[in-house]
């Protein structure tokens, strides 16, 4: 038996879709500084604005993508997290930042396997962002530190690179292509500009042109909106797009600050403007189908795409629980070099 352990981690979903629960894991998610990277009263001033109004209407929004299961989030987690055990010879557990399971159960779940001592840290974010990633780790520290845990932190990097991840997707997106289709928009989920900046350690190069997520640089191993260029552009490739029948903008933004741009509503528009009438959307920052792509995307942009003059708009599942997408899972949790 190994000396490891694997914890799969994710982004998390309220427990139900009653508004007081909604409320509490919206609650948790905002007021982590990761997320809303303001001053503790600032950040609770604002947040408890938001929770004014917004859990109800998310809570609308959950109960309208909701299966009988759960939350679809949690749910296909669930499914990878079993898929993968049966591929492994070692535990494999699951996580969510907010809300159940948590990271503090995972761990200690791990911890009492015998033997475990290396925790294949793996979040399931194609790009960096310290509202992902950098958090689910640092709570993970914490979750080490406050049990004492004797256990490893090896974490799998945000995977945007990996060729075997480009050409997983492009084998769950080929098939929708060959239905025929007037364009293919890949829809991330977006960030506030300041957390770019912030990322940056060079301080100057993200967002100081527009074409700063081009051109490598020293930024480039923390800017999310380059990981994300980096992604669409691999994945183009890999389906042997031309540049017109493919473009990429960023969803799900939330409050007054500047998010990255494109906004995915505002190209819905204008694809529909510029003639295209079967647009088919990947959603390329999610593994797992969640309310950002079911409803977000599935519902409230198709309703809109139509409505701009648009005839169908085909949301392309995530990669969730397929067979291929599981088999890279496996391979990189074996191919991990262990920590020395
Ligand atoms: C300041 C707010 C937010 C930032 C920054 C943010 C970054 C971010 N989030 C994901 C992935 C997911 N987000 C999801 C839901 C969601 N995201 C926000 C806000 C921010 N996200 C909210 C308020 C919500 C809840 C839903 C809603 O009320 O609209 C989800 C889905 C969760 C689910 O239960 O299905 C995911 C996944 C990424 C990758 C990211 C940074 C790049
Ligand atoms: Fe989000
Ligand atoms: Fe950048």
């Amino acid at each position: 038996m190994s000396d490891r352990g694997v914890l799969l981690v994710n982004l998390g979903s309220p427990s139900s879709t009653q508004v007081a629960d909604v409320k509490r894991y919206l609650n948790q998610f905002l007021m982590d500084p990761y997320v809303v990277d303001l001053p503790w009263p600032l950040r609770r001033l604002l947040v408890s604005l938001i929770l004014a109004t917004r859990p109800k209407a998310s809570a609308h929004a959950y109960a309208s993508i909701w299966w009988d299961e759960g939350s679809p989030l949690v749910v296909i987690s669930r499914r990878v997290q079993q898929a993968l055990q049966q591929r492994l010879d070692m535990p494999v557990e699951l996580a969510m930042r907010y809300g159940e399971p948590s990271i503090e159960q995972g761990l200690l779940a791990l911890a009492q396997r015998p033997g475990v001592r290396e925790v294949l840290f793996m979040p399931q974010y194609p790009q960096h962002a310290d509202s992902t990633i950098t958090t689910s780790v640092e709570e993970a520290k914490r979750v080490i530190a406050k049990h004492g845990l004797d256990l490893k932190l090896n974490v799998v990097p945000a995977f945007y690179n990996r060729p075997e991840y480009i050409a997983a997707l492009a084998q769950s997106v080929q098939p929708y292509l060959a239905e025929g289709f007037d364009h293919l928009l890949l829809s991330y989920h977006g960030l506030p500009e300041r957390h770019l900046r912030k990322a940056d350690p060079t301080g100057s190069h993200c967002l100081a042109s527009g074409d700063c997520c081009e051109r490598a640089s020293a930024a480039t191993a923390t800017c999310y909106r380059a990981h994300c260029s980096h992604v669409s552009r691999e994945l183009a490739a890999a389906l042997g797009l031309e540049s017109a029948q493919w473009s990429q903008a960023f969803q799900s933004r939330l409050g007054r600050d500047k998010w990255i741009e494109p906004y995915t509503e505002a190209r819905i528009d204008e694809l529909a403007a510029q003639g295209v009438k079967r647009l088919l959307v990947a959603c390329p920052a999610f593994v797992a189908d969640c309310i950002e792509t079911l409803e977000e995307i599935g519902d409230r942009a198709r309703e809109q795409f139509i409505a701009a003059g648009g005839e169908e708009l085909v949301l392309i599942p995530c990669l969730n629980d397929q067979p291929q997408w599981i088999d890279v899972l496996a391979d990189w949790a074996r191919e991990t070099p262990a920590l020395a």
